[in-house]
């Protein structure tokens, strides 16, 4: 492999433009060519990033011989086709959200990868992002302790375009797929794999799901308490609870800048419920007994403390993902260790479940 990684891009939209100004970061990276099912799109976003390359056809960009690497930035229910013919034509393949549009398909496009041997992997690249690397790493150090919970969510108030890729069932829209993708990868990362799971959704009037609200049940008795809206706003952070303490993930958490941290002792109460260890510092305040029970937990935050964490990223944090996936070909890797094939299939069987159980519960029309 030369020093520069030459990638070829799918798609000329909206991601796809992102993707490569968000390579424009990496000075060993370049696109050498885009193509989409229609020429003047491609050619029109060619112009507009000086590619030397446009094409009509997703065969001809696939089979392009400068290209290393193709990313695919195509609707969603094209994702498994896309990968099937790139991987066909021996290519290795980074692939936006959702992987694929149900677990099946996700299957069997890692199988095809893995039996190819090249590298294949879902561009999840709220993974990649460097405040991200530092949670894990804070989760990992045991800093809030014992995890337990995360509550997340995710929601922007997005204009209703029936035909549109949000909104069509026929290009995999709705809201799980487009957002609530980012919510469950979050929690099978930080929390591990889910063993149980419950949703409800609202239905637009094009078919597909816009609000959905969920609830994990992780391994070892670990929750999350996951939300989405295709059509209000809503928080876009996180907090991941443990026994020690909670980490604040900001707004937007699937590109976050900063984490707060909070440490929380343990509060062991008395035998008359009072508070026990606590009892000496809250006989020393100016409070009665049944009020100091209920400021308790807040005193414990404000001696643990709280601390900002402020990891910034470069550019439009796009590129992280694109990075990872040049250093795993470059280092003959086929999956990443950060977003690996099964996490890809592990997602998208939990959204299948909690599509299948919309039917069982009967809570949509
Ligand atoms: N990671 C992130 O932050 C984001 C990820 N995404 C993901 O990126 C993907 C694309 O979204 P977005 O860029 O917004 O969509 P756009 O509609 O803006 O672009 C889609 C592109 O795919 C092409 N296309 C559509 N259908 C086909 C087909 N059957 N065969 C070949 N090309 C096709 C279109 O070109 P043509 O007109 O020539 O057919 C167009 O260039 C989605 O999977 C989405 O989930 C989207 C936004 C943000
Ligand atoms: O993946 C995505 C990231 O966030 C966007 C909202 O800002 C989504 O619409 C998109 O599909």
């Amino acid at each position: 492999m030369a020093d520069t990684v030459r990638w070829g891009i799918l798609g000329a939209g909206s991601m796809a433009e992102a993707f490569a100004r968000g390579l424009a970061e990496l000075p060993d990276a370049v696109v050498s060519a885009v193509g989409s099912r229609s020429l003047d799109r491609a050619k029109g976003l060619a112009e507009r990033l000086r590619i030397p390359k446009a094409v009509g056809s997703v065969e001809e960009l696939v089979a392009s011989p400068e290209v290393d690497l193709v990313y695919v930035s195509t609707p969603n229910h094209v994702h498994r086709e896309h990968m099937v013919l790139a991987l066909g034509s021996g290519k290795p393949v980074l692939c936006e959200k959702p992987f694929a549009l149900n677990a099946g398909e996700a299957r069997e496009v890692a199988e095809l990868a893995r039996s190819a041997g090249l590298f294949c992997m879902e561009a999840m690249w709220s993974r990649f992002i460097p405040c991200m690397a530092r949670l894990r790493e804070l989760v990992r150090g045991g800093t809030i302790g014992e995890v337990q919970m995360l509550s997340a969510q995710m929601g922007y108030p997005f204009e209703y375009r029936p035909g549109g890729r949000l909104w069509d069932p026929g290009q995999g829209g709705g809201v799980l797929l487009d957002l609530g993708v980012y919510l469950v990868s979050m929690a099978l990362d930080l929390l591990g794999p889910v063993e149980g799971v419950v949703g409800f959704a609202s239905m637009a009037e094009s078919g597909v799901d816009d609000r959905v609200g969920l609830v994990l049940r992780h391994s070892g008795g670990r929750l999350s308490n996951l939300s989405a809206s295709l059509t209000g706003a809503t928080g876009n952070d996180a907090v991941l609870s443990g026994s020690g303490g909670l980490i604040r993930v900001a707004e937007p958490f699937y590109r976050p800048e900063r984490l707060t941290v909070r440490s929380v002792s343990p509060i062991s109460p008395g035998a008359d419920g009072s508070g026990g260890g606590r009892l000496a510092l809250l006989k020393g305040m100016p409070v009665v007994r049944s009020v100091a029970r209920r400021i308790d937990p807040l005193i414990d935050l404000a001696r643990g403390g709280r601390r900002d964490l402020v990891v910034p990223l470069s550019g439009n944090g796009y590129q992280y993902q694109a990075a990872e996936a040049m250093r795993c070909l470059r280092a003959g890797e086929t999956e990443s260790p950060v977003m690996p094939l099964d996490e890809s299939i592990a997602i998208l069987d939990v959204l299948d479940e909690v599509r299948r159980r919309w039917g069982d519960l009967g809570s949509n029309p």
